[in-house]
């Protein structure tokens, strides 16, 4: 089966809609400070100009923003689920869930104690993201941690019997390489944009080589 795929940090109408008529599961919007930011009434406008079928689940992404910051944010919005992507805690994450109504997948840093900050968020999350943080920049980064790595946030994943989906830095170039580790699932902002924004020509390719990376091996 082909792994979940993210398209995100889509900040404007064009970007949503080349998101919207892919294949991603999933749709991911940033509302962290950052050059993608996007305000909760974009948002709104995009998606509901939207009139095509699309099957993705919309995602609401957020950096140490408190559980009130979020629940005034995405009120009224068609959100799915929240991506912590800071360095929010277990108590945090609960709050969200609680004060929003919504599931929360929680980024995890590649770091060298990362299996065990996933240990602390069991039961709470519905899904993690892996990512890695450069200097203060919490992600969004076009940079790719260590993929010989990715094996064990999988199985600590399937103990947990939750999603774990790999961003930073992946691309059409590099994301047959990354399907070699079976990841469940992957995200992906930086590495689908042209200029700034999004582009359906590497929106397709990637999708290409998500698809068709076995082929690849067998050269
Ligand atoms: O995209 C951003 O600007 C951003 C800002 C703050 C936190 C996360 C951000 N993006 C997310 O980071 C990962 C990996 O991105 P990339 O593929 O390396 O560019 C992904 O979830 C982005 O949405």
């Amino acid at each position: 089966m082909s792994p979940l795929l993210k398209l995100c940090g889509n900040h404007s109408y064009e970007d949503t809609e080349i998101a919207l008529l892919s294949r991603a599961d999933y749709v991911g919007f940033v509302f962290a400070e950052s050059k993608r930011q996007v305000t909760r009434e974009q948002v709104k406008e995009w998606l509901s100009r939207h009139h095509g079928k699309s099957r993705a689940k919309i995602v609401a992404l957020f950096v140490n923003a408190s559980a009130e910051q979020i629940a005034a944010t995405v009120d009224g919005l068609p959100i799915d689920i929240i991506q912590c992507h800071g360095a929010e805690t277990p108590e945090q994450v609960k709050e969200i869930k609680k004060q929003t109504g919504l599931p929360v997948w929680k980024v995890i840093h590649h770091n060298e104690n990362a299996l065990q900050e996933m240990e602390a968020y069991e039961g709470i999350v519905s899904g993690y993201v892996v990512d890695c943080k450069v200097g203060k920049q919490w992600g969004g980064t076009g940079v790719s941690f260590d993929w010989n790595y990715v094996p064990r946030y999988i199985t600590e994943g399937r103990r947990q019997k939750v999603p774990v989906l790999i961003a930073g830095g992946i691309r059409p170039e590099n994301v047959g390489e990354l399907m070699r580790y079976q990841p469940d699932g992957i995200d992906v902002s930086s590495g689908i944009e042209q200029g700034g924004r999004k582009s359906r020509a590497l929106v397709e390719q990637l999708e290409e080589r998500m698809n068709n990376h076995g082929s690849d091996l067998s050269r």
